[in-house]
């Protein structure tokens, strides 16, 4: 049937409650990684404090897997490691009896000190996972079978706190229109599609997208990240935007207009991302000038050979995340 969790964000993350062996912990849902890892009893106390832990001794369902470790490293910079178990997960009222549950042994800083996430939850494709030397499935691959559907939905919404993942059922009442199905290539282990052309503005030309043709949809990372060329059109419509080392990005006076920016998902479906999520941060005063910086939600993916569409492009959309094919559908919420 059709199963659903809440998700908070603060605009940088999106936290689901998780329950593993019985005990609940908010963890961030990642469509761009494929390990399930999480906060747990083994991990140093000045480490675990401020987050919800998963305590393996407590757990009458948990079992070890002996001699199997993870280690994993994000675009962010940031990692974690570890050895591994299975227990009982449930996300939503979905279940599955046997999931890998890693139990990350060091985690940096980043996880430390963002204390309303006590772990990940993959939902790429399973050969990403890092688990050795018996690599895993994920959450999503294990629990396909068992639901009417083999889809995740993703319903994200900026600043209001909530937002959900629903497995097992696409919930019309959840988008408006039509859903615009998208073939993914998963070679690479992401929701990977094509997108090649994209528009600043509403009266804007459509310009070919040449370096990186391709995008992911990725719940993980916070900002929409697009080929440099996109970057350096947006930001050259935006009144007073630079580039600045500090911010590591475009940044522009907080004041300025911002264009909205479209781009296209598959073929030619034009997604269009609208100017109010599109200031994601301030950074700080200009010290001559006095004049507040703003950094932008959309920023360049540089060499990547793929652009990657976080939460910036996710939460203005209702999105599917479809075993069959697999693809992926896009409507407006
Ligand atoms: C922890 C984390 C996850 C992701 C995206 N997959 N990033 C960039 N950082």
């Amino acid at each position: 049937g059709a199963v659903s969790a809440t998700a908070t964000a603060n605009d940088a993350e999106f936290v689901s409650p998780v329950s593993i062996g019985g005990q609940t912990v908010m963890m961030d849902f990642d469509t761009g990684s494929s390990d399930l890892w999480v906060f747990n009893s083994q991990l140093p106390a000045a480490d675990q404090k401020g987050h919800t832990v998963f305590d393996t001794t407590t757990s009458t369902s948990f079992k070890m897997l002996q001699g199997e470790t993870f280690s994993i490293s994000y675009g962010d910079g940031s990692s974690a490691s570890g050895n591994v178990g299975t227990d009982i997960v449930n996300i939503g009222g979905a279940t599955v009896q046997t999931q890998a549950v890693e139990l990350a042994k060091n985690v940096s800083g980043s996880f430390l000190s963002d204390t309303s996430s006590n772990g990940l939850v993959g939902f790429a494709f399973s050969k990403l996972n890092t688990v050795k030397p018996t690599q895993q499935k994920t959450f999503f691959d294990n629990v396909a079978s068992s639901l009417a559907l083999p889809v995740m939905t993703v319903s994200l919404k900026s600043g209001s706190n909530q937002g959900s993942y629903e497995f097992g059922k696409i919930d019309t009442a959840k988008f408006t229109g039509q859903i615009t199905n998208v073939s993914v290539n998963s070679a690479n282990g992401f929701w990977e599609f094509d997108s090649t052309l994209f528009k600043v503005g509403d009266s804007g030309a459509m310009q070919q997208i040449t370096t990186a043709p391709t995008a992911i949809a990725d719940t993980g990372t916070s900002l929409m990240l697009v080929a440099p060329e996109a970057a350096q059109a947006y930001y050259a419509q935006v009144q007073g935007a630079m580039q600045d080392q500090t911010a590591g990005g475009y940044v522009f006076p907080c004041g300025a207009t911002l264009p909205s920016f479209s781009i296209a998902v598959g073929g030619q479906n034009l997604a269009t991302v609208p100017a109010t999520v599109l200031n994601f941060a301030t950074v700080g005063k200009d010290t001559q000038t006095g004049q507040t910086f703003c950094y932008g939600g959309i920023q360049s993916s540089g060499a990547n050979q793929f652009m990657i569409f976080g939460d910036v492009f996710l939460k203005s959309m209702f999105v599917v995340f479809d075993q069959r094919g697999p693809s992926l559908g896009l409507a407006s919420p």
